[in-house]
């Protein structure tokens, strides 16, 4: 028999709950054995009840002893939930003090069914961007959970989200929701004992999956799951209202896609309270910014502008009693009257699980997604962007296509985020109000997109330059903006509240995206001005260390061929004249960092993301030193470096590791790399015994290798006798740095024996050695085991110098840090006072030309350190 509302109501007692459902306990078996259906999903739903009670209650023979069974498992669970359960009674109650109407009729029931079997049939496939004829995925194999939260969140949070990288963006994204997440049926339910909310606003940036969760409610409407306190839900898109250019009234509108409803519509509308119309993609609506408008809308059948109809609703002037849900872009929530919402969302993505979740569900071949899962989490970048669907599902079709980036293209990370963009523009554009496509007029529109990009660009440029993430609306750059539509595709909007005001704030969806708008407006602007890398060649220095690399990174891939003809099918570029000044400049840098043993990591980026072969013929260092040192290097990082040691053969003369938290597997990947090092410099890394066999394998077969360092690796005996078993069979090394480690004198003798000829230094200072046992070492031909040593120590503060000479400012701060602190107390030897005067010349220098006051601090700082 299906559920109506409660046709008796009993008095609840005052006091405590539990006893009074005690006491009412047999009135209530006969009360609700029709309704104990949809009151156990209510419980569930707001987590009075586990799926385990569920389970209990549902396996009870016959609807009476369910009812039976819910009051013990409420009795046994206390007051909280006995409250929870009575509040839901009280509603059911009241629903049944109403006149029993229409709805209880057989023919209404049966219109209800064929609605719901509508909408299930309609909403039963997902539609990805690109999804071609014979693509039919189905919607309830692929819907992924999405951190749905209510309430507004705060710049403080929004700031930090927007900067944080990798798996820190991911979790970052789960913590700070933790408290407030809610499942999409709650957006309807009573939770605070209130009245439940009727006009509802969901938000989140494009791509979050606002309209694949307004699918998720018809779908579970369609299929009965939940949703019981509607009877018609009806669903309206932006996009379709705005290709009516004619007065008409809701009555037209609700036919139009559900002509189903015909005979039954005047039903419909009586039960409003029972009727939910969801709205989606506000943004998109042609009128947006009509809608505070004062004309109504009352009836059903009076013939209104479109605008009218759509804001009658939201203010409850049509419908009074009718739930509606509404989604936006952040971007175009402003122009939605603010009185009228009684329950604010946001969609704030997938968190790592979820991530997870929708690859398994993507490839459908467990094995192969969490392969592909693991090649993303092992790309910062790339992960950083995956808590939005939309992207994520954009990874997912390029590393299908692509196996995982093995062989086909695309491979950089410009090439994922300017498939984004297309996939964006493409999607979001198409009869979007106001969008180009409107105009019919192919040229027309590429022209207006690319004006659009361009000007997204110029903010994302000026703004980085000045290391701005958040932009005020009353800035001029930005209100010039914010009136365009396809703008909302990639900017993100808070309203910050102060007291006696509120301001809007936006902001690119993260970042990353902000340097990707900043990179492409500096290959589509002829003149950008200031000319970043112009005043970067033309005054001989880098503008801001490190803060522009992926700016460069990305502007390396945007010049490349391959993308600039992707992206000149969607907006209007000739091929940059950047790119031909480009590549000689990334080239001459590349050759002078590779001979000078300069910091080279993110050109090599930069050479990575050109994807050509080719270049690798046209760059020949004279030395091939490799100095990554002081960063902590990611799995992409060594991909790049790979890249360009495959390019590259012959000798490497220099191979920097330190301080890059070097695993031992990516040690054990950079084997056959290590084979061809002269020196390698592998120190400040913690390293165990397996790093050690990998080591004492290269050791026992090199030709190459003179120089190891292995300072500061935190390696005791067990691991430094793994290491010298490949000493054995060594004939070129000489020189083996060991300083700082936890070695002992007993260890250090054990190997003495068979040390290869070619060995001229091991240095050992600062190990498990006292005095005595170290001056027996000294005296042995090569330990070196304090710095009395001229000749070794001249020649280390001779590279130290060269190093700081080639360090920007900021590598050259972290490696003072290192070499000012080492050894005041042996400023009376004389290699160490010429060592440091020659330094503290090369501070002196620097801070002359220095031109960032923070920088310029530490280096003064050092410089009062060396001159005590
Ligand atoms: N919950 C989900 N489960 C699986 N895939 C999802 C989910 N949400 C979104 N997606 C994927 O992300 C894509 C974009 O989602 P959707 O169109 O719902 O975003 P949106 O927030 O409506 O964006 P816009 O504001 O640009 O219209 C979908 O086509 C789908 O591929």
């Amino acid at each position: 028999m299906a559920a109506g509302p409660l046709a008796v109501s009993l008095p609840v007692p005052e006091g405590s709950t539990c006893r009074s459902l005690r006491e009412l306990r047999v009135c209530l078996v006969d009360q609700l054995e029709d309704h104990i259906g949809s009151l156990v999903e209510q419980l569930l739903l707001r987590d009075v009840f586990t799926r385990d009670d569920r389970e209990d209650v549902l396996c009870q023979p016959g609807p009476r002893a369910r009812v039976r069974k819910v009051l013990d498992i409420l009795d046994c669970k206390g007051e909280e939930a006995a409250s929870s359960f009575l509040s839901l009674y009280r509603r059911l109650q009241e629903a049944g003090r109403e006149p029993v109407r229409q709805a209880q009729s057989a023919g209404y029931r049966k219109v209800i069914e064929k609605h719901k079997q509508t909408l299930k049939r309609r909403s039963e496939c997902m539609l990805f961007y690109n999804t071609r004829h014979g693509e039919k995925i189905l919607f309830s194999e692929h819907y992924v959970n999405l951190l749905l939260v209510k309430g507004h969140c705060s710049l403080e949070v929004k700031k930090h989200e927007i900067l944080a990288f990798g798996q820190q963006r991911i979790s970052l994204q789960q913590k700070a929701q933790e408290q407030r997440v809610i499942k999409p049926q709650q957006l309807f339910s009573d939770l605070t004992h209130s009245q439940a909310a009727k006009k509802i606003l969901v938000t989140g940036v494009a791509g979050i999956g606002k309209t694949v969760l307004v699918q998720k409610i018809l779908c579970d409407f369609g299929n009965n799951q939940g949703y019981f306190n509607f009877d018609f839900v009806i669903h309206l898109t932006f996009r379709d209202l705005n290709l009516i250019t004619k007065p008409v009234s809701l009555r037209e509108l609700v036919l139009r896609k559900n002509r189903h409803l015909a005979k039954d519509l005047d039903s419909v509308f009586a039960n409003y309270e029972k009727l939910l119309i969801v709205l989606d993609g506000f943004d998109e609506f042609k009128h947006y910014r009509a809608c505070d408008t004062e004309e109504f809308v009352t009836e059903e059948d009076e013939e209104g502008e479109v605008v009218q109809i759509v804001s009658s609703l939201m203010r409850g002037e049509l419908l009074p009693e009718a739930s509606v849900l509404l989604t936006s872009r952040p971007t175009a929530i402003g122009y939605i009257p603010i009185g009228c919402i009684d329950c604010f969302a946001l969609i704030t993505g997938f968190s790592m699980a979820e991530i997870k979740d929708f690859f398994i569900k993507y490839f459908q071949d467990e094995g192969l997604a969490l392969r592909m899962f693991e090649v993303v989490r092992a790309n910062e970048l790339m992960l950083t962007l995956c808590f939005i669907p939309g992207f994520c599902y954009i990874v997912c079709s390029i590393l299908r296509d692509s196996d995982g980036f093995s062989t086909k293209s695309p491979k950089t990370m410009t090439d994922i985020y300017t498939h984004y963009l297309v996939a964006l523009l493409r999607s979001h554009t198409q009869n979007r109000a106001g969008s180009p496509h409107d105009l019919g007029n192919e040229e027309e529109c590429l022209e207006q997109l690319s004006d659009t990009v361009l000007n997204l660009g110029r903010l994302a440029y000026q703004k980085l330059l000045a290391h701005d993430t958040l932009f005020y609306s009353c800035s001029p750059d930005v209100r010039q903006l914010a009136g365009n539509n396809l703008v909302s595709t990639f900017l993100d909007k808070t309203t910050v509240q102060e007291p006696g005001c509120s301001e809007d704030v936006y902001s690119f969806t993260h970042f990353t995206i902000q340097e990707f708008f900043a990179a492409l407006y500096y290959v589509l602007e002829d003149h950008p001005s200031p000319d970043i890398l112009e005043s970067e060649v033309v005054l001989g220095r880098e503008v801001s260390t490190g803060y522009l690399d992926l700016f460069r990174r990305f502007l390396s891939g945007l010049l490349s061929e391959r993308n600039q003809q992707l992206l000149s099918r969607h907006v209007r570029m000739g091929r940059s004249r950047k790119a031909d000044s480009y590549l000689p400049w990334l080239l001459g840098d590349i050759r002078s960092l590779c001979e000078n043993g300069a910091f080279i990591l993110n050109h090599l980026h930069c050479f990575f993301e050109q994807q050509d072969v080719s270049l690798a013929l046209e760059l020949n260092p004279t030395s091939l030193r490799i100095n990554v040192s002081d960063d902590n290097l990611a799995p992409m990082d060594y991909g790049v470096i790979k890249y360009f040691l495959n390019l590259k053969c012959g000798d490497i003369h220099e191979l920097d590791l330190t301080g890059t938290n070097v695993s031992t597997k990516s040690l054990m990947d950079l084997k056959p790399y290590l084979f061809r090092c002269q020196k390698l410099w592998l120190g400040e890394n913690n390293l165990d015994t397996e790093a050690m066999q990998i080591l004492a394998e290269v050791l026992q077969s090199t030709r190459n290798m003179v120089q190891l360092g292995l300072g500061w690796t935190n390696i005791g005996d067990e691991e430094f006798l793994v290491l010298a078993e490949g000493l054995r069979t060594n004939e070129v090394l000489q020189g083996l740095w060991l300083e700082g480690n936890n070695i002992t004198f007993r260890g250090l003798s054990a190997v003495a024996d068979f040390i290869p000829f070619s060995v001229r230094k091991i240095i050992v200072i600062w190990n498990n050695v006292s005095e005595e046992e170290a001056e027996k070492l000294n005296n042995r031909e090569c330990f070196i085991a304090d710095f009395s040593n001229d000749d070794t120590w001249i020649g280390w503060g001779d590279w130290v110098l060269q190093r700081c000479e080639v360090s920007n400012n900021e590598k050259l701060v972290t490696f003072l840090n290192k070499v000012c602190n080492i050894s005041i107390y042996c400023m009376e030897i004389g290699w160490v006072e010429t060592f440091y005067s020659k330094l503290t010349e090369m501070i002196r220098t620097r801070i002359d030309v220095c031109s960032e006051d923070d920088i310029r601090r530490k280096l003064v700082k050092f410089l009062d350190i060396l001159t005590v």
